[in-house]
This record gives C-alpha cells, sequence and structure tokens, in this order.
C-alpha cells in the first residue's frame, strides 16, 4: 500500500510495547501514498495485554512529535445495533469510554503540558469534515450498502461480554463494542491531532439467551480478511483526499 517503505518492528524502537495478540504483526511502517508521507502502525496495544493505560497510547505522542497531524484508525468490532449485519463498516461519529467510567483514562496522571490542557474537550473527538469525507468517499466507492455511522463502545476485555452486558450496552446508546481505539483517540486529541475512525462488523453480538452463537477471535480474524481490501481501499483515498495545510505526515 505505501510506496518507499521504511519498516521497524516494534522490538527494536526503545521502550515501544510488543504486540501479543495474534493477528497483530508488530511492525512501524512509513512510506508515502500518492505522494503523501504516512506512518502505520502494524498492530496495536491494548489494556488486556496487561500494559499501563500511558504505554498503550504512547504511539499517539510519537507520533504528534513525528509531526503527524491526523489519525485514522481502524479496528473489528462486535455489532449491536440490530441493523448492522457482518461486514459493515461504521464511521465512528463518538464512544462511550467504559473503562473511563472506572477512572481508567490514558490522561490521568500529571499532565504533560507539551501536549495538551488538563481538562481536553471530548465533544469534536471525531473530526466531523474527516467524519464526513469517509463517508462521501464510501459512498462514492460503491460501498453504500454496508457503509453505516454510529457510536463505538469500549470495554477492558479480553473476555468478550455477556448477554446481559450487550443488552445495556444496546440500551446506553452504543453501535458497536470492542477493546481498543478510544484510549488513542484521547490521547491524539489532547494532543491536538485530528482523527477519524472506522469499526469493521466482524460479528454481531449475541443478546438473546435462546441463540447458540459464540463471540471468538478466529471468527473476528476471517471476517476481517473478507472486507480487508475494501477498507483498505477507503482508508486510502481519505488519505489522498485529506486536506493538509502543513502537508505533515498522516
Ligand atoms: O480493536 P481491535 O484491536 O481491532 O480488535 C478487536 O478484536 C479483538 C477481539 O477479537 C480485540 O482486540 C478487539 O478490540
Ligand atoms: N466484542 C468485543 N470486542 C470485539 C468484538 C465483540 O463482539 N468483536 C470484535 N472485537
Amino acid at each position: 500500500m505505501l510506496k518507499d517503505q521504511v519498516v521497524f518492528n516494534y522490538k527494536d524502537i526503545p521502550n515501544f510495547p510488543q504486540s501479543t495478540v495474534h493477528g497483530h504483526a508488530g511492525r512501524l511502517v512509513f512510506g508515502t501514498l500518492k505522494g503523501r508521507p504516512c506512518v502505520c502502525m502494524q498492530g496495536r496495544f491494548h489494556l488486556y495485554e496487561g500494559y499501563p493505560i500511558q504505554k498503550i497510547t504512547l504511539p499517539m505522542r510519537i507520533f504528534k512529535m513525528l509531526g503527524v497531524e491526523t489519525v485514522i484508525l481502524t479496528n473489528a468490532a462486535g455489532g449491536l445495533n440490530q441493523d448492522f449485519k457482518v461486514g459493515d463498516i461504521m464511521v465512528i461519529k463518538d464512544h462511550i469510554n467504559m473503562p473511563g467510567f472506572a477512572g481508567n483514562n490514558p490522561l490521568v496522571g500529571p499532565n504533560d503540558e507539551r501536549f495538551g490542557v488538563r481538562f481536553p474537550c471530548m465533544s469534536d473527538a471525531y473530526d466531523r469534515e474527516l467524519q464526513q469525507l469517509a463517508v462521501d468517499i464510501g459512498q462514492e466507492l460503491g460501498y453504500g450498502d454496508f457503509l453505516k455511522e454510529g457510536v463505538y463502545c469500549v470495554l477492558g476485555g479480553p473476555s468478550f461480554e455477556t448477554i446481559a452486558e450487550c443488552r445495556i450496552l444496546h440500551k446506553l446508546g452504543a453501535d458497536a463494542v470492542g477493546m481498543s481505539t478510544v484510549h488513542e483517540v484521547i490521547v491524539a486529541r489532547h494532543c491536538g491531532m485530528r482523527v477519524v475512525a472506522l469499526s469493521l462488523i466482524t460479528n454481531l453480538v449475541v443478546m438473546d439467551y435462546d441463540s447458540q452463537e459464540k463471540a471468538n477471535h478466529e471468527d473476528v480474524l476471517q471476517a476481517s480478511k473478507l472486507r480487508a481490501g475494501q477498507l483498505e481501499r477507503l482508508v486510502s483515498t481519505v488519505v489522498t483526499r485529506i486536506d493538509h495545510p502543513n502537508s505533515n505526515l498522516i
């Protein structure tokens, strides 16, 4: 996808966390996309891997220091919205930070003023112009039938949700549930980077005690492969159409 690639394995980057999840390669890839400089993480970090929440989000601050202006996040998520299907791509318009309700927020601790303010606003966490751009490009690419918008709820994991938990998340207004992304978004916004985020709905959560369905990571990986090409096309088209005043890294 990227031209003129320079690749670093996470294990060769001092103090960088290591990917422990099957399906997360553990490489930082620099390169250009239609002439635009980009850096991609192949593998991200999660609370359930046992890392402190500040370590999970360290890459965001590194990206800020490298000059990154816009962060595009993708994830696999379980569909809570009854209109969603496996394979839908949801443009995230907002989030519910469940670990944050219990005080588990990546900005807890002394505030580093070099990055941002003590009390950052999150009502504009997901850049509305970029959301619209993603939706418009999705439509242009012919993804209209499987392109959705919605609210992503993060949980700590690694256990998948119970039926009662899924029911309550649905009632709370979440459209999809996962175990990532939100912590990165909070740190990216704190230091002023713009954010657009996409969830691939890899499974529909179980909300019915009569159902025999069981969430499992293999199904998540399998479903991710089905839309990998289309998601990559959407992301790369968004990258090439983002306005960049300073033409810096994406
Ligand atoms: O959010 P990403 O890392 O895409 O992956 C999702 O899929 C994994 C569970 O199958 C969890 O890591 C969950 O967060
Ligand atoms: N729940 C939580 N995280 C997930 C799911 C899910 O159903 N699918 C993919 N990541």
